[in-house]
């Protein structure tokens, strides 16, 4: 049993989680939330990874992408192959509440919206990490990273022990490590090469929700 844990645990590498997030995209760039939630599950998991110090962060992630796969595999499950089919359907049908939190606290809408800010921390984050000198802290690139994006959604105290939390990071060359990419120039290719599509992911969810007007879906 230990055996098949460790073996589960070598095989995993950022860039097969990284590559799932390139799969998101359809050939008329559609976002296909299978493999949208197959991303966040691969990040989550990694994140887990680092430490026990992340698990309130990793709860509420997991509790997003339960709420996802609960209506993939609901009875209406074929409207959420993709995020454009979903956001029809739950608009069309009155299923979203639009200014304050009502009758449905986990329409995939809003549920997906905050997947999509933390999407953007991710970015933000990876743009950072393949840029970065040798001596750079993860912490100041993870904090600055998620002070442009998610913290302005964020009530104070998520705030604080979010940074908290980001002080416990592994320094840049044992975090390069743990992504078991290869060496520090193989990461630094790899994330070139993943960064462009994550970022297309983000922009074509992010056009989507505001033409629909679901930027601030509560
Ligand atoms: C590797 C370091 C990990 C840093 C993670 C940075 C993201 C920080 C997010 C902090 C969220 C704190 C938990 C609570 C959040 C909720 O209040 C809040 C609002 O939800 P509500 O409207 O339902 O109430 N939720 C959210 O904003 C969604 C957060 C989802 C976070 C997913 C984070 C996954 C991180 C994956 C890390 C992978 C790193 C890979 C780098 C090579």
């Amino acid at each position: 049993m230990a055996d098949a844990v460790m073996a589960e645990d070598q095989k995993f590498c950022l860039r097969e989680v990284l590559d799932t997030f390139k799969s998101c995209l359809s050939e008329d760039k559609e976002v296909l939330i299978d493999q949208y939630v197959a991303g966040w599950r691969g990040l989550v998991r990694f994140m887990n990874s680092l430490g026990t110090i992340f698990s309130f962060i990793s709860k509420d992630a997991v509790s997003k992408i339960q709420i996802m796969v609960n209506h993939r595999n609901g009875e209406n499950g074929v409207q959420y192959i993709t995020v454009q089919s979903m956001v029809k359907y739950e608009l069309d049908n009155g299923l979203v509440d639009i200014t304050k939190r009502g009758s449905y606290p986990e329409s995939g809408c809003r549920t997906l919206l905050r997947l999509h800010r933390a999407l953007r921390w991710l970015e933000l984050f990876l743009e950072r990490l393949r840029t970065s000198a040798e001596d750079s802290k993860t912490s100041v690139m993870c904090s600055e990273a998620y002070n442009e994006s998610l913290a302005k959604y964020h009530p104070w105290l998520i705030r604080k022990a979010s940074n908290m939390a980001f002080c416990a990071l592994p320094g840049r060359p044992t975090f390069f490590e743990v992504m078991n990419v290869g060496t520090p120039e193989q990461v630094v290719a790899m994330l070139g090469d993943a960064l462009p599509l994550i970022s297309e992911v983000y922009q074509v969810t992010e056009e989507l929700y505001s033409k629909h007007d679901l930027l601030d879906l509560p």
